[in-house]
């Protein structure tokens, strides 16, 4: 039980004599744990008791408990009353301002830019044409002919070149190395787009320290994605590594998806951080509407549509990243029917388990390199994970509009707008297969995904409960909106005093 609270945070009843949350959560708070540690509370007025949900590594937790008889007073209850009317948590330290949003979200347009380009320097084979990693040098590109002859002949070096390009002139060459520089040119700007800004917010208190956090992290992701470019690019150039891996020169699969997905990780963070900071501020700005739609999001028949939607976010992020793996290993230039993979619905089994991809004596590994490396599985798989998406995002529209008058309107909306965006991309993953990956369509289709992930990203922040920090905010800026001045408690007080 102990490893449980720790390992998921714990859950404990607490019976109460007075039945005013107030109490039960000053009772709590005071006896107990810090506020910030308690994920969700939940109060049954007519039980007289209270749910609540901490986070992990909370140190005591007692499993249940009384409160004692004086918080059943009416003038402790008065009392308490004007306690929560100052904030458990000040609104500056939970604040973050709206600019901070918009450069979060404006930024990750810029991930998203970058993304697409990245999958255009793959399409037109732009990717290998810079054979080094300069990441202050490397901001120039070749300002006069010698330079430029100077890096071609690097270029002759590699087994791009010698195996597939030696062909093309210095001109051609001039376009591939143009499109791989411009790609690491915008990853230079995000990085400066992003951590100079950052560092300005968090230096002059702009942002919470629950965003500060998600900043750091940000910044420590974008520093990986830099790296991992280049171990990427360091793949499809290193001959031992081609010959090991059996394959022509270009990037390895894993490494390209790996690339992929921490792109889309940090275009997540961003959107996620950026969309939670204007949702915060908005109740913020009208604590009353923030507690009708606190009342919705509460309501028992939410917990399962929140875990769907965080379903959806990872289904999707998986299908774009075994789309990453068709990519990489160029498994779309195989079987370009539809519905039917050739003449049959499914390959020979023969094909899609075919030995010769296992490289251990014992064929122990037969099923995980076929899954990963074999083409034509590799393919069926993404077909799969793409139908899967399709038909889970069926069903939570289904079950969306069942569920119409419980669920907040803006959600409503994000999910027919899912429905629209995943109907689009299976048909555009479909033609993209079917007229053998042209350029413009598979950008397209690449951007369709980040498209899907990003409206199911905005459905799971629109279904998300308020930070129990921010639920206290919100109550008591509401209750300091009632109770304008503490005379009223002062009178209440006074009332409950002859009352006794
Ligand atoms: C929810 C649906 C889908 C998502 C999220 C998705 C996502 C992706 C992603 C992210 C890529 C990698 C693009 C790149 O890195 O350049 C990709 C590639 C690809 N997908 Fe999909 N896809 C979906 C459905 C489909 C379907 C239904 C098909 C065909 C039946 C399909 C066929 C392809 C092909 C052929 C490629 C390789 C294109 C290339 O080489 O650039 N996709 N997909």
């Amino acid at each position: 039980m102990l490893f449980r609270n720790l390992l998921l945070g714990s859950r404990t009843k607490v019976l109460a004599k007075s039945a005013s949350p107030v109490n039960v959560y000053k009772q709590l708070t005071k006896r107990t744990i810090c506020s910030t540690n308690v994920k969700s509370l939940r109060f049954d007025l007519n039980q007289k008791s209270m749910l609540m949900k901490t986070s992990p590594f909370t140190k005591t937790i007692p499993r249940s408990f009384s409160l004692s008889s004086k918080f059943s007073n009416p003038t402790t209850i008065a009392a308490n009353a004007t306690a929560t009317t100052t904030p458990v948590v000040s609104e500056e330290s939970l604040k973050t301002a709206k600019s901070v949003a918009y450069w979060l979200i404006g930024t990750s347009g810029l991930v998203f830019g970058i993304v697409i380009l990245g999958g255009l320097t793959r399409l037109t084979e732009s990717g290998l044409s810079i054979t080094e990693w300069k990441p202050v040098a490397g901001t120039l590109p070749p300002l006069n002919q010698k330079q430029w002859e100077e890096e071609f002949e690097k270029y002759k070096e590699s087994p791009e070149f010698k195996q597939l390009n030696s062909h093309i002139n210095l001109d051609e060459f001039k376009f591939i190395f143009f499109m791989e520089w411009v790609h690491r040119l915008w990853g230079r700007a995000i990085g400066a787009v992003f951590i100079l800004p950052a560092a300005y917010f968090a230096v002059s208190g702009k942002t919470s320290r629950h965003v500060n956090k998600r900043l750091l992290g940000l910044t420590g992701l974008l520093a990986l994605q830099g790296f991992l470019g280049w171990w990427m690019v360091k793949s499809g150039l290193d001959q031992e590594q081609l010959t090991e891996r059996n394959s022509k020169p270009t990037v390895s699969q894993y490494r390209l998806t790996t690339h992929l997905g921490a792109a889309f990780f940090l275009y997540m963070g961003m959107l996620w951080t950026g969309f939670e900071i204007l949702r915060e501020r908005k109740w913020i700005k009208d604590p009353a509407e923030a507690l009708k739609l606190f009342k919705k999001l509460d309501n028992g028949s939410m917990g399962p549509l929140r875990k769907i939607s965080l379903g959806l976010l990872f289904v999707s992020f998986v299908t774009a990243m075994s789309g990453g793996m068709v990519a990489g290993l160029d498994a779309g230039w195989i079987y370009n029917t539809w519905p039917k993979m050739g003449e049959q619905w499914l390959p020979p089994s023969r094909e899609l388990m075919d030995d010769n991809f296992a490289r251990r004596e014992d064929k122990k590994d037969l099923w995980w390199r076929n899954l990963l490396e074999n083409p034509t599985t590799v393919q069926l798989v993404h077909r799969t994970f793409a139908y899967t998406s399709f038909a889970a995002v069926l069903a939570a529209h289904m079950y969306c509009i069942k569920l119409k008058h419980i669920i907040p309107k803006n959600a409503n909306t994000t999910m027919h707008a899912l429905m629209g965006v995943v109907t689009f991309q299976v048909g555009l993953g479909i033609f993209t297969l079917l007229w053998l990956v042209p350029i413009p369509l598979a950008s397209l289709h690449q951007g369709g995904a980040l498209a899907l992930v990003t409206t199911s990203l905005i459905f799971a922040v629109q279904l998300r409960k308020p930070r129990m920090p921010i639920r206290n905010l919100i109550n008591s800026l509401y209750i300091q909106k009632l109770q304008p001045s503490s005379k009223i408690l002062n009178e209440a007080a006074k009332f409950s005093n002859k009352a006794l």
